[in-house]
């Protein structure tokens, strides 16, 4: 089977790299690639699916900076929206399957139990909107799709909470972490692990077969925490292993009205895993024991 992965670079799609790598041919492709592939420039992506002419599309890169989209409206929609709904004709076009990730930051954050995959959405900002768009092009595109919605994605590359956290309680005396938005933190080699069982229990005849089982589905760790509550476990789980003296920052729990940000988040995105388990039998780690096996793998290097 021959694999298009877009993204080299990102978080996910590094770690997708190596969990498909046993299904045949890996193809990763992004703006700095030949041929190049830049999700903003549709003609581009068309050109660059029909020249890889893949078996199945997974589509890891993304516009992930919530706070500049606010300003980069046009940017963030083109990435997340239009170029997705690109990747999903030309799917459509090859009979090709396609894996797209989308974000909890898709739900309004008013509710109090988990969102399950059906319930109403209403994201609170421009990113949130534009992956939505995302979806919505996906799921109208014909193509065999698996939508994955994630959450509080973080690894030991790229940009994400753990990084910054790691580096501020090692810069800093006070480290002052909202706690009144609830999610849960996700290690993006879990997202990647579970991505190739999906792949692996849709196979027939050779490829993935996203036509039966397709649909949305909500993948993240499990178990839920603030930001505040992450950030914490992380002091003291990076102390336990080594990585942060236990003179590290000591973190302070603040409400979001003293973190002001130009775009609004959900102040409460948990997702309910039922129907992946139901569906796939995947049971995700607990977001605790997943942060654990990651600290691990640094504090081995
Ligand atoms: N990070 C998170 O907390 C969460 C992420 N998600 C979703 O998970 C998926 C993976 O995210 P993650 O790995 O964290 O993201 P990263 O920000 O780590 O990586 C994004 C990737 O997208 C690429 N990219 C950006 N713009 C373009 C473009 N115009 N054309 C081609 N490639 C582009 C970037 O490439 P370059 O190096 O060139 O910029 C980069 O490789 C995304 O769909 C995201 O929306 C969902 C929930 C939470
Ligand atoms: C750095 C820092 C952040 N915060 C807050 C701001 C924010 O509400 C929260 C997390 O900060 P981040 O910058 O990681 O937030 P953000 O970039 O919004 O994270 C989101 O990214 C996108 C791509 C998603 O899809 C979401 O699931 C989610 O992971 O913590 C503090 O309270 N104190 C701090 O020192
Ligand atoms: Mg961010």
């Amino acid at each position: 089977m021959k694999i298009l992965v877009i993204g080299r670079g990102g978080q996910l799609a590094w770690e997708l790299r190596r969990t498909l790598a046993c299904f045949g041919e890996v193809v990763a492709l992004d703006r700095r690639t030949v041929p190049v592939l830049d999700l903003a420039e549709p003609g581009g992506v068309a050109a660059a699916v029909r020249s890889v002419r893949p078996d199945l599309i997974v589509n890891a890169a993304a516009y992930t900076a919530v706070d500049r989209a606010e300003q980069e409206t046009g940017s963030a929609w083109r990435v997340n929206a239009e170029g997705p709904a690109v990747l999903a004709v030309e799917a459509a076009r090859l009979g090709a399957g396609l894996i797209h990730y989308s974000t909890d930051y898709v739900f309004p954050g008013d509710g109090s139990a988990p969102y399950r995959e059906d319930h109403p959405v209403g994201p609170r900002n421009v990113y949130g909107r534009s992956k939505l768009a995302g979806e919505a092009a996906i799921v109208e595109s014909g193509a065999a799709h698996l939508i994955l919605r994630t959450a509080w994605v973080y690894g030991l590359r790229g940009q994400n909470f753990l990084r910054t956290m790691l580096r501020l309680m090692a810069e800093r005396e006070v480290v002052r972490v909202i706690d009144d938005q609830f999610g849960t933190p996700t290690w993006v080699r879990m997202i990647a692990e579970a991505t190739a069982i999906l792949v692996a229990r849709s196979l027939r005849s050779g490829t993935a077969d996203l036509a039966e089982a397709g649909g949305i589905y909500h993948l993240t760790c499990r178990g839920q925490t603030s930001w505040y509550g992450f950030a914490c476990a992380i002091r003291e789980q990076a102390v336990a292993a080594g990585l942060l003296s236990d003179t590290a920052a000591r973190v302070e729990p603040i409400p979001t009205s003293e973190y002001p940000t130009p775009a609004k988040r959900p102040a409460y995105s948990v997702l309910d895993l039922s129907k992946l388990e139901a569906r796939f039998g995947i049971v995700p780690p607990v977001w605790d024991q997943a942060l654990e096996l990651c600290l691990a793998d640094l504090a081995s290097r």
